[in-house]
């Protein structure tokens, strides 16, 4: 029995959002939302919670099932984790979007934060480098500090396809071969799409361990797939506790009563400050640990509602603009802007009621009063007090701001937050009546690498790129 089962560790796990001045007479001044404004939208929901169902049963959100029905997959990977757990010291994974945001996310949230300073011994595993960029200086760089005959190496890309993907693959193909031989197979797995793409085809010819990306799982919901998973279970991730907590979360938002489903009512909240122009997202966890979770939900939420066009064709330009902080780091960098700029954004903040380990403030100092006050106090007493005067600072100035809080930073509670910001998401795209799992704005500009790269068949489009030069800029200054 895993333990999403158990119903004590369920409730003490829960997940819990406090909807600070979202929601009219929770708490603050007068910014929020009313029962009648949510209430105004009951059509709206109802039929958004009907399509998911309908998209749901079509196939279309299979990222839904993933945390209930890959048994198979899951003991595959596990099995693969272990074997290379004996002999592998860096995991290095070669994807960029939703096939290396998810990964980063979730290690950094549940392995130890200097992870990779660590000795071998004391990690009990590999290293993960996760290399999102074709940045030429960070490529090289990797290979200076790993040894690629101890090193595995994942290939994960949805599309099979992706240019960044493929120069990385391509690189690491021809060093492992010279390195290596033709024992090379061994140092590389592919993640990716069963049919679709190049990667696969190679995969297969060249003999690759593979995993596979399943039908209706874009690459932005894939966490839960192998894409997040194997990374996770190599590094030493209880994988199974995470699809729990997904799994656990995903029954809480199966219910169609906004008011007790998370994901509806903070997508509703979301929707409804959209109407009156908070045309920016911003996401603040207070803890280094989900640093990263702030760059996965930008690309949540930025490619999945920013959209030109509704369902039925409209032009209807939507979408919130993500934006990454981190608690208390960016208070001195960017509340100021949060509570006397614009009216125009809602503040997620992300918080923690147990931090894993705590750090004491000595009493030193006692003679200095603009200091000594910290003395005795942990830094969690810190951090703690600071989200607060933050959420407290922006009710003031009337500023739209919610919390997550996680009881604490375990795997469990990390799928159930996975869990919820997808479904929020996609739910978000139905109130919006827009395509929340395409992304053709950005398919133009891959194509367009293409063509400036001179792939052959893509001419056509290099005539379409007007006033694009075709060749390097000569810079004046
Ligand atoms: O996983 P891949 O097919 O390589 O795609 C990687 C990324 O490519 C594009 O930028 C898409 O807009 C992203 O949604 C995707 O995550």
């Amino acid at each position: 029995m895993n333990r999403y089962q158990q119903p004590h560790w369920q409730e003490e796990m829960k997940l819990k959002v406090d909807f600070n001045n979202m929601m009219k007479g929770f708490a603050g001044p007068v910014e929020g939302f009313s029962k009648e404004d949510i209430d105004a939208l009951a059509v709206k929901i109802s039929e958004a919670h009907q399509n998911m169902k309908e998209k749901r049963a079509a196939g279309e959100m299979d990222w839904r099932k993933l945390p209930f029905e890959q048994a198979d997959v899951i003991k595959d990977i596990l099995e693969t984790a272990q074997e290379l757990r004996t002999w592998c010291e860096n995991f290095v994974v070669l994807g960029i979007g939703g096939s290396a945001l998810g990964p980063l996310a979730v290690q950094t949230a549940l392995n130890h934060l200097h992870y990779n300073e660590l000795a071998t011994e004391k990690r009990g595993g590999p290293r993960l480098y996760v290399l999102d960029n074709v940045d030429p200086e960070r490529v090289a760089a990797l290979f200076d500090v790993i040894d690629p005959k101890k090193t595995v190496f994942n290939v994960i890309s949805k599309s099979g396809s992706t240019s960044e993907t493929m120069a990385q693959f391509m690189i690491v193909y021809q060093l492992l071969r010279d390195k290596l031989g033709n024992t090379y197979a061994k140092n590389m797995i592919a993640t990716t799409d069963a049919e679709k793409g190049n990667l696969i085809k190679i995969a297969q010819e060249e003999g690759y361990k593979t995993f596979i990306i399943p039908q209706g799982v874009g690459g932005r919901f894939s966490e839960l797939c192998p894409v997040g998973l194997l990374p996770a279970a190599v590094c030493g991730i209880d994988i199974t506790e995470l699809l729990a907590g997904a799994a656990y979360m995903d029954q809480l938002c199966e219910e169609a009563d906004v008011y007790r489903n998370p994901a509806y009512i903070r997508s509703t909240l979301q929707y409804l400050a959209m109407e009156r122009g908070k045309n920016v997202s911003v996401m603040m966890p207070y803890t280094d640990a989900l640093k990263y979770f702030a760059d996965w939900y930008a690309q949540l939420w930025a490619e999945s509602l920013g959209k030109r066009k509704s369902l039925t064709g409209e032009e209807v330009f939507v979408g919130q603009t993500p934006v990454k902080a981190l608690g208390t780091t960016d208070q001195h960098s960017q509340v100021q802007l949060y509570v006397e700029g614009p009216f125009d954004k809602v503040v997620t903040f992300l918080g923690v009621s147990r931090y894993r380990q705590e750090v004491a403030i000595p009493k030193v100092f006692n003679h200095i009063p603009g200091i000594s006050f910290l003395g005795g106090h942990s830094l969690g007493d810190l951090i703690t007090a600071e989200q607060m005067a933050t959420e407290y600072a922006l009710m003031k100035a009337h500023r739209l701001n919610m919390t997550i809080i996680l009881p604490e930073i375990n795997a469990f509670t990390i799928g159930q937050l996975i869990q919820l910001l997808e479904i929020e998401t996609a739910f978000t795209g139905e109130l919006l009546n827009i395509n929340a799992f395409d992304q053709p704005g950005v398919e133009e500009g891959k194509n367009a690498t293409y063509a400036l790269l001179g792939r052959p068949g893509y001419e056509a489009k290099k005539q379409e790129l007007e006033g694009r030069p075709e060749k390097k800029k000569e810079f004046i200054i």
